[in-house]
């Protein structure tokens, strides 16, 4: 049965989300072609509305995690359950949505129709889309660039941009692959306390790569240190830090010690 606007979802107000997804790995695997194993047994269990971040050596097969989750890629071997199952998803129209380090947003399209186009091509009506895309863009304190295209815009606005376009369809999980990574460190800082915010009051799972211990620290609840290709779980941490993160816990002994922690299974994933 083909989907009509009539059976999607209702919209749901800009405070609403449709919450978050249990995630498990269960002894995944991935080998690519010429035999280069990537992922070899891989077990993890993500929480509903859990905030994870990933981190492990350069080509070690983040990534190539991500694109499994979010089905891009298959496993050679394992499973990937997802609970509630994803077809149950309550308000979702794309259940699993992805940010890459580039916003790779379309050039012709105004930013609100940028933002709009995953409900488009669900066929939402043009009034619901652009409302949604509205409440979205001002959320990320872009609600005053609507009219613009992205050649106006500075790199950080265009990963602004990006993000809302994720979040326009109310995933129940959102995966990152070192989504701001290219930008200076004040935008950086301030693009992860708006995903903070964002992950707060959607309540999705997120998971999240990125090569910067501190900003894993930040962010996550929890962080998972890989070791170099073929990946394996070096460390599985619940930080022991505030549930309210500041600017001003990055200078606290606290903060410095759990870096430490990520940055010595860092190191031993690196020389395994
Ligand atoms: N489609 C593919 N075919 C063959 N090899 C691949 C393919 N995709 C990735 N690889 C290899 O798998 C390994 C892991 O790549 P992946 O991009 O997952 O690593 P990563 O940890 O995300 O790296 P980085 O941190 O540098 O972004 C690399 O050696 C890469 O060359």
């Amino acid at each position: 049965m083909t989907s009509t606007p009539s059976d999607s979802p209702a919209p749901m107000a800009p405070d609403e989300g449709p919450g978050g997804v249990r995630v498990r790995l269960s002894g995944l695997r991935r080998t690519f072609p010429g035999g280069v194993p990537v992922i070899s047994g891989m077990d993890l269990d993500i929480a509903a509305g859990a905030f994870v971040a990933l981190v492990g050596p350069s080509g070690c097969g983040k990534s190539t995690l991500l694109k499994l989750v979010a089905g891009l890629d298959r496993p050679d071997a394992g499973t990937l359950t997802f609970s509630p199952p994803l077809e149950h998803t309550r308000g979702a129209r794309n259940p699993i949505a992805y940010v890459f380090q580039d916003a790779h947003l379309l050039p012709w399209r105004s930013v609100l129709d940028n933002v709009a186009l995953p409900l488009e091509l669900t066929g939402v009506p043009a009034p619901e889309r652009h409302a949604a895309a509205r409440a979205l863009l001002t959320e990320v304190g872009l609600g005053d660039a609507t009219a613009r295209y992205p050649a106006e815009l500075s790199g950080g606005m265009r990963m602004r941009v990006s993000l809302a376009r994720a979040l326009v369809t109310r995933p129940r999980l959102l995966l990152l692959d070192e989504p701001f990574a290219a930008l200076d460190e004040l935008t950086r800082n301030r693009l992860d306390d708006q995903l903070l915010a964002l992950w707060k009051e959607l309540g999705m799972t997120v998971l999240f790569v990125t090569h910067s211990l501190s900003e894993a620290a930040y962010l996550a609840q929890r962080a998972v240190v890989l070791s170099r290709r073929p990946a394996r779980v070096m460390l599985d941490r619940r930080l022991e830090l505030p549930a309210e993160r500041r600017a001003s816990l990055r200078s606290e002994p606290g903060f410095a010690r759990e870096l430490g922690l990520l940055q010595e299974a860092l190191e031993r994933g690196d020389a395994a």
